[in-house]
């Protein structure tokens, strides 16, 4: 017997579903958590029955009628897979909203048990709901439950099995419209809340208590407010990192990289004469470069843990709604800041949050957007450049956030733009959950949830780029192993050369940067190991901990970059397309392999025309003069130019043909 588990956001439903499957699905303080179905078997002491139950835990919907892709992997779910029983997790604080929904399930034909869930903040609010009345009226057994303290739960599904087979009458039956037809519809949802408040005014006693509601409204006054609460936004995000990349994280970091080093000595020691292949691949390939993630996966993880308190206690639901008119402005949502954040620890976990933004445009886009915002790996990166370079100036590292901020922005411009944005209507509904004290279990999950994506991108891609990496470096075309000062007749250099060509316009055409950029693309904390190695600066770089130990003006010599084409190559590096990996998460989220490309071409033609930006302007304030290449460069930037101007252009066209007809369909004016 499958039950599915159905209910507004943020009711309650996951939270039910892991209690009474043992599961541990994502949870959290704001509408929209779900993207996905999940089903499992329900734990034998909660099924009183020797048939099997499995229990389906759905994303939260509003309404049978799909607005977001999430409601409708709901509403077809119940609707063409019919489930044996539906369980409606109903927020019993918000009976009203919730019950509308409850109707539309009730009129599918499925046995419907309502679990009215949260219904201890109900009693702590004195709100009394006369239960026998409601499952009365809405003709199906209605249950008092607390999902998180595993109340009533039994006798939820004791009724879902009892009710499995019999059927129900609705209390409600839409008639029969058009469901294109806008105007029909929203008339039938008028007449269906007003059948669904006269229950309420029938059930529910609620005490006129005002002033635990207006305490929050105080709160939210201030941390919502226009200015004040971007303010605030800043500080809390300033602690976060700090915590996570100053305090806590390079702890834990330091003490996990001694016993890897530990290792990759004791590794190195066993295959000390051995075979050159196998040190590649054993020694450097595996543990090296398990050591350089695991290197920064604490402070990752910190910043996670962080995160989800965060979310837990309702702070980040207030954030998008501070952030919601600044990126309503470029065309995103303000939900695209949780994405944003979350994609400054990992590129991977950031891009598959934007899931939960509703319009598809602004999903995609954010997906494409967020990896201008450097993530955990970018970090050696800017710290190896700021050393050698810059002096280890502190200016250099929030510069490249606040770049990354920017880019994001005007990337978002020029979309907005090419997609004709202005003729698309744009929701925000973001329901401002109920603050409450944290979990810190729930806080623990959520971290390795999100850490997982990352441990998974390390034990697979990056592992075997890395050994793939280090056989091209240390071998020839011949296979024979490079000897030292003739490291550019490896298969690495040799593959690298010809684009190093195309890196003259910017500042930096040698083989051995370009090398470097190249293995970025598989995991962007290569940067900084491929420099250690093809320009023979182990000694001043630590390759375990991707960090500078030494030597600045050695490796900035060695080098041979100006601080103008320094800062350039940096900014390549953090602004050309990320991984391997996250481009496969952004290929997954976008769904669309016209946006992907899109996405990678913005991102290679932002990464190359900072750079050249950088480079000539810099060369020209520095004194030095225009640089290099300069022509080619201006050449192959004036064809991008060219390709977005045409693209815009003929899906601008598609958009006013769409939209003329569109307008003629429905009588209004343009
Ligand atoms: N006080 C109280 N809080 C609850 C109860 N059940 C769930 N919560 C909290 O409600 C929030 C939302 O829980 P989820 O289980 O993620 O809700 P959901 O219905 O799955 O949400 P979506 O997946 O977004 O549709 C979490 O912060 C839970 O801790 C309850 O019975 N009482
Ligand atoms: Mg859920």
């Amino acid at each position: 017997m499958r039950i599915a588990f159905a209910g507004n956001p943020n009711s309650g439903k996951t939270t039910m579903y892991n209690a009474l499957t043992g599961k541990n699905e994502r949870v959290g303080n704001w509408a929209g958590v779900t993207i996905g179905r999940k089903e499992s078997p329900i734990k034998a002491d909660y099924a009183n029955t020797t048939e099997e139950l499995v229990a389906v835990d759905l994303p939260g919907a509003y309404s049978m009628s799909p607005f977001t892709p999430e409601e409708s992997i709901t509403s077809g779910y119940v609707r063409d897979e019919h489930p044996d029983a539906i369980i409606n997790i109903v927020d019993a604080t918000n009976l009203s909203r919730s019950l509308f929904f409850t109707t539309q399930l009730l009129e599918l034909g499925i046995p419907v048990v309502v679990a009215l869930n949260k219904s201890d903040i109900n009693e702590k609010q004195h709100t009394k709901i006369d239960v026998d009345k409601l499952a009365e009226k809405l003709g199906c057994p209605v249950i008092k439950t607390v999902s998180t303290d595993h109340k009533g739960l039994q006798d939820v599904v004791k009724a879902a099995v009892s009710e499995n087979g019999k059927g129900q009458k609705a209390p409600y039956m839409q008639a029969e419209i058009n469901l294109h037809d806008k105007e029909a519809v929203d008339a039938e949802d008028r007449k269906r809340f007003a059948f669904v408040n006269k229950i309420v005014s029938e059930v529910e006693q609620r005490e006129v208590h005002t002033n635990e509601r207006n305490k929050q409204d105080k709160i939210d006054a201030v941390i919502t407010n226009k200015f004040v609460g971007i303010v605030i936004f800043a500080v809390v995000m300033w602690a976060v990192f700090w915590v996570s990349q100053s305090k806590v994280g390079p702890w834990i970091a330091d003490w996990l990289v001694g016993w890897i080093e530990t290792f990759q000595g004791y590794v190195s020691g066993l295959l000390d004469g051995g075979s050159p292949l196998l040190q590649a691949i054993l020694a450097d390939g595996i543990v090296g470069g398990v050591g350089a993630v695991v290197g920064f996966l604490p402070l990752v993880m910190v910043m996670y843990f962080l995160i989800a308190l965060l979310e837990d206690c309702g702070y980040m639901a207030r954030v998008s709604v501070v952030m919601d008119p600044i990126f309503k402005r470029v065309g995103l949502s303000g939900k695209s800041i949780i994405p944003i954040i979350i994609g400054t620890g990992c590129g991977i976990p950031g891009i598959m949050a934007s899931r939960t933004i509703r319009d598809e445009r602004e999903r995609r886009a954010t997906a494409m957007l967020t990896t201008f915002m450097p993530c955990g790996a970018k970090i050696p990166v800017i710290a190896l450049f700021a050393g050698a370079f810059f002096a280890g100036s502190s200016w250099v590292g929030p510069v490249m956030y606040f770049v990354g901020i920017l880019l994001i922005f005007l990337g978002a411009l020029l979309i907005k733009w090419i997609t004709g944005y202005k003729y698309r209507k744009s929701f925000f509904i973001m329901e401002l959950p109920n603050y409450k004290i944290p979990s810190l279990k729930r806080a623990c999950f959520s971290m390795l949830e999100r850490a997982k994506a990352y441990i998974k991108k390390a034990a697979t891609i990056i592992l075997v780029c890395n050994c793939v990496v280090q056989l091209m470096q240390t071998f020839n075309w011949h296979f024979q192993v490079v000897a030292e000062g003739a490291e550019d007749t490896s298969i690495l250099a040799t593959i690298a050369s010809p684009f190093a060509v195309l890196l003259i316009p910017l500042g930096f055409g040698a083989w051995q940067l370009a090398a470097a950029a190249i293995t970025g693309f598989i995991a962007k904390e290569n940067v900084v190991g491929t420099l250690a190695v093809v320009y023979s600066i182990t000694n001043f770089i630590d390759t375990d901990e991707l960090a500078l130990t030494g030597g600045a003006n050695q490796v900035a010599m060695t080098m041979g970059l100006t601080t103008v084409t320094a800062l350039a190559y940096l900014m390549f590096n953090l602004y050309t397309p990320p991984c391997f990996a996250a481009i496969g998460a952004m290929n997954s989220e976008m769904k669309s392999a016209k946006w992907l490309w899109a996405a990678i071409g913005l991102q290679l033609g932002t990464g190359y025309t900072v750079a050249f930006l950088v480079y000539h302007i810099g060369s020209v304030i520095t004194g030095a003069g225009i640089g290099n290449g300069f022509v080619p460069g201006l050449i192959a930037i004036l064809c991008m130019v060219a390709i977005v101007i045409f693209i815009a252009k003929r899906s601008r066209k598609e958009f006013d043909e769409e939209y003329e007809l569109h307008s003629k369909g429905t009588g209004a004016t343009a």
